[in-house]
């Protein structure tokens, strides 16, 4: 028999085992009578995604659109995994009974011994360890000192975008330049210079790690996915060459300050340094842990940042009153201080309505995991959910659902102006995900957003291109929410001789 044919009839047999055994907990959703979608071998249900056709959030939104149950059983390749939608059930899993779900799916391979120890990825005991630490470095008293220098940043913002008047401007690269500079300074105390230099190193490393490829985003949906095979063939979630020139950094500054016993409250490298002075007998705390939360705290920021910014501002360019009614609101309050302070930002109320609409037609991670670590069962809701199984959240069906967001495709801010009710009877809103795990970085996110936001708005107008892509459409090669073609804009001095400016 030739060649061929026996390779050929062996990598048939081959994979047909593989089609049959990735069926083989296919039975999982029926024998325990939850409704679920018809799998596929190999796949699951995960197809769609791995073809690159939607986004993970666009997915997880046809998935939520298709049950009218409270949950809904799919397979994650051959896992069985549960999509939960009811509001109630959330709560319960997010809040009331946070301590039966505290992990997340997502896992990186135990070879990787930084971003193992990122606290995202932490399970327990380790995570609840990281978080009661870290909590502090992110105080308001400890925000209010970084306040100067974002505000300082986002001049530089302003000044850049003032030779830009005219002209066409890819908003979001701007606005990745400034998260990039306030992130290297508050993270690693380096000084990004991302406005001086297109090729800025700290820039450079952003580009790479979030420019969406299909290695990055095969390797990145595996570790949300199939965690299995993350630690069976130890899949790196970033590339080793990124944490490498993010190590180089981190230990430089440390070895800086410790050279000239500098302690400084005013960036979290010198504020985690002060940790490890007081956690100094602490093995499980040591120089690579802060290395860990250094990278997170980077990667965990700057995109989310940028995004945000980039989408209000998108958002803002569509609609003339919007824009205006927000610029008014800054402006005047510039005005009664003399300059944007800490306090007032926190009072802008129209301000803040935009950005909650924002990060709810954008969530930047539209979709949410947890494990079940402990049996957990709702019988008023005939849920019951076994230990080991994971929980997926789709943030971007709920945040779209007409019940709780009427016409939700439109931008409209004033859905914000009562907040007190959001979320009172289930979880429907969650942007920064919610209850114990909840986002560590919120305050220091909003802050930075609202700076970016307030300083453009009340120094520019901002008006759509024939290049605007409008409607927006997302990459399918990122497993966050981004425009494949960025947002390109064009911006232009103020049409009225506003009193003052930030
Ligand atoms: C607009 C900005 C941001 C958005 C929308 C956002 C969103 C999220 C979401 C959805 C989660 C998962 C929460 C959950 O599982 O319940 C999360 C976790 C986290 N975020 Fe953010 N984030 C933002 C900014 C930031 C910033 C600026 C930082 C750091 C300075 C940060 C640090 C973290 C950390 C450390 C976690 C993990 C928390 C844990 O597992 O205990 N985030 N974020």
């Amino acid at each position: 028999m030739a060649l061929w044919i026996i390779t050929l009839s062996l990598v048939l047999i081959i994979f047909i085992i593989i089609c049959i055994s990735s069926t083989r907990h296919f039975n999982y959703w029926k024998k325990k009578n939850v409704p679920y979608i018809k799998p596929i071998p190999i796949f699951g249900n995960l197809l769609p995604m791995f073809t690159f056709k939607q986004t993970a959030g666009e997915w997880f939104r046809e998935i939520y659109n298709s049950m009218d149950m409270g949950y809904l059983g799919i397979y994650a390749f051959d896992q069985p995994v549960l999509v939960v939608k009811s509001p109630k059930i959330l709560k319960h899993i997010l809040i009331k009974n946070f301590t039966n779900f505290e992990d997340h799916i997502l896992t990186m391979s135990k070879d990787d011994p930084v971003m193992s120890k990122m606290i995202f990825v932490q399970k327990n005991p380790d995570w609840r360890r990281s978080r009661s630490k870290l909590s502090p470095i992110f105080s308001n008293a400890k925000l209010k000192l970084m306040f100067p220098y974002i505000r300082e940043n986002a001049e530089q913002m302003t000044k850049y975008l003032e030779q830009k008047i005219g002209s066409i401007v890819e908003i979001k690269e701007v606005c990745a330049k400034y998260a990039t500079n306030v992130i290297a300074h508050c993270a690693f105390a380096v000084d990004a210079k991302s406005f001086e230099n297109e090729n800025a190193e700290f820039r450079q490393l952003g580009r790479k790690f979030f420019t969406p490829g299909l290695t990055a985003v095969i390797r990145q949906s595996l570790a949300f996915f199939l965690p299995v095979f993350v630690d069976l063939f130890k899949v790196r979630y970033v590339s080793p060459d990124i944490v490498d020139s993010l190590r180089k950094m981190f230990f430089s500054v440390i070895k800086e300050r410790e050279s000239t016993a500098c302690v400084k409250d005013t960036d979290f490298i010198g504020l985690m340094l002060k940790l490890r002075e007081n956690e100094k007998y602490d093995e499980d705390f040591n120089d690579s842990d802060l290395l860990a939360q250094s990278i997170q705290i980077f990667l965990a920021s700057f995109e989310t940042i940028s995004t945000t910014i980039a989408f209000t501002l998108y958002e803002l360019s569509n609609s003339r009153s919007i824009q205006d009614r927000l610029r008014k609101e800054i402006l005047e309050s510039v005005e009664q201080c003399g300059s944007l302070q800490y306090e007032q930002i926190q009072e802008l109320k129209y301000l803040d309505m935009v950005v909650c609409e924002t990060l709810r037609k954008y969530p930047v991670l539209p979709f949410l995991d947890r494990r079940c670590t402990e049996d957990f069962e709702l019988p008023e809701f005939g849920v019951k959910i076994e230990k080991g199984i994971g929980v997926y959240i789709p943030i971007f069906g709920l945040h779209y659902d007409e019940k709780y967001f009427p016409n939700p495709y439109k931008f409209d801010p004033d859905r914000f102006a009562d907040k007190s009710q959001i979320n009172e009877d289930g979880i429907t809103y969650l942007p920064f995900g919610a209850g114990p795990r909840t986002c560590l970085g919120n305050r220091f996110g909003l802050l930075n957003v609202k700076i970016g936001i307030a300083s453009i708005v009340s120094n520019f107008q901002i008006d759509t291109c024939s290049m605007t892509p409008i409607p927006l459409k997302f990459d399918p090669k990122c497993l966050t929410l981004s425009s494949p073609v960025g947002i390109p804009l064009v911006i232009t001095p103020l049409e009225i001789n506003y009193p003052t400016k930030i």
